[in-house]
């Protein structure tokens, strides 16, 4: 049974395209993320961890492809946190298909048809991408590039926010637009991450989404003496330049996703 692995990304700063299909922003994969193993089945069922449950963008790509597979997903990152969870789902089932039903994809048809059945679901505008590719990836208007990165991070998950609510959201776009916008304009891939994060903490804060217990873990990492923001869209504060001051910790991985 096919089984492949996508890792977790976390965006820092986005802006949503016009079309509303793609995003522009500063992301990058870490460690941990989600492995998929796709068995043909008569009808699709989607496991996490053994339970089941209802997975709108991988019940999308499977039938987007034309398929339908018992799917069994193992997830090392919280879902709904700011991980793209949904993404790395997502990705690793479209992969894992392609293998399980010899499909004969080619490597973008595998992530193109991952990013529509995101956006379809209104659970991801860029994710994909990031995490096809690996390290620190963006795209700030001239197409998408991408580093080599593996900077420690830490990090808290005080709960979930549903992507869904946020992207539906009019209101709260036409701020992540602007904000965005405006801070991707001074995104430069040489400056140290802590200063990025700077920058990605005034977008947060202008976006409206930081709750009062994100507030607090960058409050304690700035404290510190550290530089936090908040990963989009989850209530997940990530810091840099701390050492034991949020509760978990990971770091930046240059792998994108594969088949294991
Ligand atoms: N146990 C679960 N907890 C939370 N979400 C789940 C679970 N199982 C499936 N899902 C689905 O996972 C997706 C989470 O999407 P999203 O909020 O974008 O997460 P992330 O920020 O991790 O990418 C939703 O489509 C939701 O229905
Ligand atoms: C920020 C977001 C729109 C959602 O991210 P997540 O909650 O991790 O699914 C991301 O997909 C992006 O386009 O950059």
């Amino acid at each position: 049974m096919p089984t492949a692995y996508a890792p977790g990304s976390v965006t820092t700063v986005f802006a949503p395209r016009d079309d509303g299909e793609g995003s522009f922003g500063v992301s990058f994969t870490v460690e941990d993320g989600v492995g998929a193993t796709v068995e043909p089945a008569d009808e699709t069922t989607v496991r996490l961890d053994g339970e089941p449950t209802e997975f709108e963008p991988v019940e999308g790509v499977l039938g987007s492809l034309g398929v339908s597979a018992a799917v069994s997903l193992s997830a090392d990152v919280p879902i709904g946190c700011g991980f793209g969870a949904s993404g790395a789902a997502t990705l690793s089932t479209a992969l894992a298909a392609d293998a399980a039903f010899d499909l004969g994809l080619t490597r973008d048809d595998v992530v193109e048809a991952a990013h529509r059945a995101e956006v379809a679901a209104g659970t991801g505008l860029g994710d994909v991408f990031v995490q096809d590719r690996g390290g620190l990836v963006w795209n700030t208007g001239d197409g998408r590039e991408r580093m080599d990165r593996t900077d420690r991070v830490e990090y808290v998950s005080t709960g979930g926010i549903a992507t869904e609510s946020v992207l539906g959201d009019p209101a709260s776009m036409r701020k992540v637009k602007t904000a965005g916008t405006d801070a991707l304009a001074a995104f430069d891939p040489d400056t140290p991450l802590s200063r990025w994060f700077e920058t990605a903490w005034t977008f947060a804060d202008r976006t409206g989404l930081p709750t009062a217990s994100v507030r607090a873990s960058v409050d304690r990492v700035r404290e510190a003496g550290g530089a936090a923001t908040m990963a989009m869209v989850g209530e997940t504060v990530l810091a840099v330049g701390v050492d034991g001051v949020l509760e978990r910790e990971t770091r930046i991985t240059p792998d994108g996703a594969s088949l294991r």
